[in-house]
């Protein structure tokens, strides 16, 4: 199976519309969700726990009824309209990828490959086996019983399982959350590669920032329920929608700014400009990155004046704490290159590059 192949079967574009979900008496968990997938796209959906990732997913697999909206793959309706339609999770063309555990533990690699290929002959699964563990990159191991194999093979093995039956969809869910960091880099560029090959609209879901933006196409931000923002993940961290996402998908700094007539920003860092015009806003939020801060000899003119508090040094850089007079919240800063910096010192601090201005304020409550 090629790409091109794929394509040839139809759009394998995901709409997801208006998608709302309660359990019980409690208050819907999705309310009206919308997400648009191109066909062959990687979609990470990220969102603090019990944002209701698991229920979309489960919904858009099959497995869970929704009480308003439409899941559309192509021109083909699997959910909805209202409880219209409900095209059974196995009729869907849907692949899953759960998490750990997925394989059959009896089951050698090439059965637990082959057995969703329902109405297959005998040779074509002996083929197409073959083909999906190629893809995967673990040719020559049909004989092997799961436990013979490390966490990443197996979760690239259940990839080949959901690759098999040729879906137009592919759904992962939290599927390298068992493995270790190290590992887990190279199981996802892996299972990247394997979906690109294949054509198949996928959408991953996930808790982790780095994990969504490192290894998607678009990512979207789930919020109470709705998509608060749907982008590539440059976009999504160069242009956050609001600065609750601005956080949520990477380390932002806050600051309370009020707008000058020169069209900057005056905040507690000193004069920001701003990158796109305040849009009558006077006062707001102005959101900068901790790679826009520099540190500076406390006395340089024009810089804002601190205390380091806290140094995290990761090794291809480092994270630097400052409470900055005049103002409650600290301050990150990430510093490349040798650390000359220890807490307790005092230090300056300088704005290199444009801020934005939001009118809304706030960080989310990290859960995730
Ligand atoms: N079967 C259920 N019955 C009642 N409430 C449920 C059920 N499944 C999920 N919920 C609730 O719905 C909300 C959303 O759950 P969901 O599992 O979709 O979130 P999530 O974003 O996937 O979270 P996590 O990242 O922690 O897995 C949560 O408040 C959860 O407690």
């Amino acid at each position: 199976m090629n790409a091109k192949e794929n394509a040839n079967e139809g759009a394998n574009e995901l709409h997801v519309e208006g998608l709302t979900k309660s359990y019980g008496d409690g208050g819907p968990v999705l309310r009206g969700l919308d997400l648009t997938v191109p066909t062959g796209a990687l979609a990470a959906v990220l969102g603090p726990s019990g944002c209701g990732k698991t229920t979309l997913l489960r919904i858009v697999a099959g497995f869970l009824h929704a009480d308003a909206g439409t899941v559309r793959v192509g021109d083909r309706v699997l959910t909805g309209p209202g409880a219209g339609v409900h095209v059974p999770p196995e009729r869907r063309r849907v692949g899953i990828v759960p998490q750990e555990g997925a394989l059959f533990p009896h089951l050698s690699v090439a059965h637990n490959v082959t057995f969703g290929l329902k109405g297959v002959d005998r040779a074509e699964r002996r083929r197409r086996t073959e083909e999906m563990l190629e893809l995967v990159g673990l040719a020559g191991y049909g004989d092997r019983m799961p436990h013979e194999l490390s966490g990443g093979q197996q979760q690239r093995v259940a990839l080949a399982r959901a690759l098999a039956p040729r879906p137009q969809l592919v759904l992962l869910d939290e599927p390298f959350n068992a493995l270790d960091s190290a590992l887990r880099a190279g199981v996802r560029a892996d299972v990247r590669t394997a979906l690109r090959a294949t054509g198949a609209t996928a959408v991953l879901v996930t808790h982790d920032q780095q994990e969504a933006l490192s290894t998607a196409d678009l990512v979207a931000v789930v919020r109470d329920g709705r998509v608060a923002q749907c982008d590539t993940p440059q976009d999504l961290y160069r242009r956050p929608a609001d600065p609750w996402v601005a956080d949520f998908v990477g380390d932002a700094v806050l600051l309370p700014g009020t707008v000058e007539t020169d069209g900057t920003a005056r905040t507690p860092l000193g004069v920001v400009s701003l990158g796109a015009p305040p849009a009558g806003l006077r006062t707001g939020t102005v959101l900068l990155r901790p790679e826009q801060l520099r540190l500076t000899d406390p006395t340089e003119e024009g810089a804002a004046r601190g205390t380091v508090t806290d140094v995290c040094y990761y090794g291809h850089d480092a994270m630097v704490t400052v409470s900055v007079d005049g103002h409650d919240a600290p301050v990150g800063i990430r510093v490349a290159g040798p650390l000359r910096v220890r807490p307790g010192e005092e230090t300056g601090v300088r704005v290199v590059g444009a801020g934005a201005l939001h009118a809304e304020g706030g960080a989310p409550d990290r859960q995730g």
